[in-house]
């Protein structure tokens, strides 16, 4: 396994690299169809912030993209492999390229901090214990935490330090791309931002591609270097702060230019 100080960080051409590619993806529960005919390509080592309405689908495509839920048409390639054709083999690979931080954090509240980190590890990896305890505890400080962090339960920790340690889990595997579902809802505002700085620090230096779906604008400001955005069951716009900006379609302006966007003084920014 690469450690994360081998890990180089992205050049141009790696940003040519597509991660991921899905193309026509449809998803149906019965008569609802929550998406249909949506595309998007995510390049290696960006950021890309995924926004939409409360229940336009953004949680359901992420999971569709990690095969939870099943598609009812469309194609998905991760690494340029269609996941649906991939053999068990090419599956488990591309599996311990991805690292996922679902909303609330999900840690087990059972296990500590560092028990949580190894759960990929214990899954995916044959180590030995004191490896994996010192591969864990690289996890734990590469995240913010303290080492002392490493022992304790969820339920001992702040909001932030859940995400951090949800986050040292994500990345066990030292994956490719991290998926992040809503990484600072219910941070105030300081802890949100020092999420968002983590994040960027951790693409500079492992090169490392994030997808976050999320609401707050804050991060599609300042951490995402490209934003899609979900509306009519597909990416209705995609492009640059600065492209939501100029964006005339209703809902994209009603965000980035409305009251909300208008307290952070960002929509300044929309004028030639
Ligand atoms: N397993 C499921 N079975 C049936 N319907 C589902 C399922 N998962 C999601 N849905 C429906 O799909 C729609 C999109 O849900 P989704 O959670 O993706 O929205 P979202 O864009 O992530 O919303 P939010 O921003 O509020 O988290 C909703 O109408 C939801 O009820």
């Amino acid at each position: 396994m690469q450690s994360v100080q081998e890990q180089a960080p992205p050049t141009a051409e790696d940003r040519d690299e597509i991660v991921l590619s899905a193309r026509d993806i449809k998803v149906a529960f019965g008569d609802q169809v929550v998406l249909d005919g949506l595309s998007l390509d995510i390049h290696r080592g960006e950021i890309l912030g995924f926004v939409g309405a409360s229940g336009a689908g953004k949680s359901v495509l992420l999971r569709a993209v990690l095969e939870l839920v099943p598609k009812q048409g469309g194609t998905i390639k991760l690494f340029g492999t269609d996941v649906s054709e991939a053999s068990d083999a090419e599956r488990l690979r591309i599996d311990m390229r991805l690292g996922v931080l679902f909303q609330q954090g999900a840690l087990f509240s059972a296990l500590t901090v560092m028990e949580n980190v190894q759960v990929p590890m214990r899954e995916y990896l044959d180590l030995p214990g004191k490896l994996m305890d010192e591969l864990a505890m690289l996890k734990v400080e590469l995240v913010g935490l303290p080492p002392e962090a490493a022992r304790k339960y969820p339920s001992e920790l702040s909001g932030g330090m859940i995400k951090r340690a949800a986050l040292a889990r994500a990345l066990a595997l030292d994956p490719d791309i991290v998926f992040l579902d809503e990484p600072t809802s219910g941070l105030d505002p300081i802890s949100a931002a020092e999420f968002d700085e983590l994040v960027v620090k951790l693409r500079d230096t492992m090169g490392l591609t994030v997808y976050m779906v999320t609401h707050d604008l804050d991060s599609l400001f300042t951490a995402c270097d490209r934003i899609a955005v979900l509306g009519k069951k597909r990416v209705l716009v995609e492009g640059t702060v600065d492209d939501m900006l100029k964006s005339e379609e209703p809902w994209v302006k009603a965000y980035f230019r409305g009251k909300r966007a208008r307290q952070l003084d960002l929509a300044t920014r929309a004028q030639p």
